[in-house]
């Protein structure tokens, strides 16, 4: 249905919504197998656009982008995902920096290299992994990073921006949900969409993004939005994500989705990253939380982990600096 008429119809009656609905379920009755997203192919094809366009401005005699990247501590973890960000510059044709500082580092010092390289005109994005130690305070870290410069956008300027309809850097997890949507053709608008999780870095900002009005420039998706976090109780968090069009998932319990607790034909979107010990080799491995055995019967589409979302955060992160590059979002 479209934009125009679905619009016109909420206008009219409630009724039309429930129509709207009603279609959904009824013509989903078959049972297949879903359709796998691939992460690794659709962050493919974003980094192609990023490196296509980087070499348009390299051959014109321009410098290319360049990202910084402060990690601090050595996290397995976050040296993983660290590795993989400089990796895609590399492929991109971005030029990055990577500086890791001892986990002792005193938030003085840290904010002090901020400042300096978001002063530096080599500069174009800064990020600082995260979590930092205990000791440096998370909030001082982010607002520290110029606005202009900052790729993750998870300085205030950039949030407040962002909540009020302007032109902002997007939060890369969230924005490459609604890419991976986009590109694999799943319609957001006047459908259901649920997110579990309600973190201020993903399962916030996703949400707004999926409710967002879709004139906004971040090409949001007016659906319907509810937000389930850890105080849903287990009998609602069933009823809730029951009735997902589309189901996000950003909460780090294993296994916390199972087929029973969703519609037919929903678009599963996993964001969990667990670390557990696979039964039968011992091994640890990567999962979502989402039970994609099961849910992948019920389900029309379904995003892996590893191999999901995961790659796609990576791709938007380039994305985002070739946007403070270009110098597209202004702050005065
Ligand atoms: N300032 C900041 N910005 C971030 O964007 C940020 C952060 N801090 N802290 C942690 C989260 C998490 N995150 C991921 C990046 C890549 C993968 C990724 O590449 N995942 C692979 C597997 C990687 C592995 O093997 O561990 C996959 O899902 O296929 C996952 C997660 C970025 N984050």
């Amino acid at each position: 249905m479209s934009r125009k008429i679905l619009q016109t119809f909420c206008r009219l009656s409630r009724k039309s919504m429930d129509a709207v609905s009603q279609k959904s379920i009824c013509t989903s009755s078959r049972l297949a197998a879903a359709k796998i997203l691939d992460g690794v192919a659709i962050a493919k094809d974003m980094k192609d656009e990023v490196k296509a366009e980087i070499e348009g401005f390299v051959a014109e005699g321009r410098r290319p982008p360049n990202l910084c990247v402060i990690q601090v501590g050595e996290d397995p973890a976050s040296k993983a995902y660290v590795t993989n960000k400089i990796k895609a510059c590399k492929y991109t044709g971005i030029t990055s920096e990577k500086i890791v500082l001892p986990v002792e580092t005193t938030e003085e010092h840290l904010l002090s290299l901020i400042k300096e390289k978001s002063d530096s005109d080599e500069v174009d994005g800064l990020l600082v992994q995260l979590p930092v130690p205990k000791h440096i305070t998370e909030r001082k870290v982010c607002n520290a990073v110029h606005p202009s410069k900052d790729v993750d956008g998870f300085n205030i300027i950039n949030i407040g921006k962002f909540c009020s309809d302007q032109k902002s850097f997007v939060p890369a997890t969230p924005a490459g949900v609604m890419e991976i949507l986009r590109r694999s053709g799943i319609e957001t608008f006047g459908k259901n969409a649920v997110v579990c999780g309600r973190s201020k870095n993903v399962g916030m900002p996703l949400a707004m993004l999926l409710h967002a009005d879709g004139v906004y420039e971040t090409k949001a998706g007016d659906a319907t939005t509810t937000i389930c976090h850890r105080y849903t109780p287990p009998e609602q968090l069933k009823l809730f994500t029951k009735t997902a069009d589309i189901l996000v998932v950003a909460v780090g319990i294993p296994g916390l989705i199972t087929a029973d607790m969703v519609k037919e034909g929903v678009a599963v979107i996993d964001i969990g990253i667990n670390r557990v010990k696979d039964e039968k080799t011992g091994k640890m491995k990567l999962v979502g939380d989402v039970d994609f055995e099961g849910v992948s019967k019920v389900a029309g589409h379904i995003t892996p982990v590893p191999g999901g979302v995961g790659p796609i955060t990576v791709a938007m992160l380039m994305k985002n600096t070739l946007t403070a590059y270009k110098k597209e979002i202004t702050f005065e």
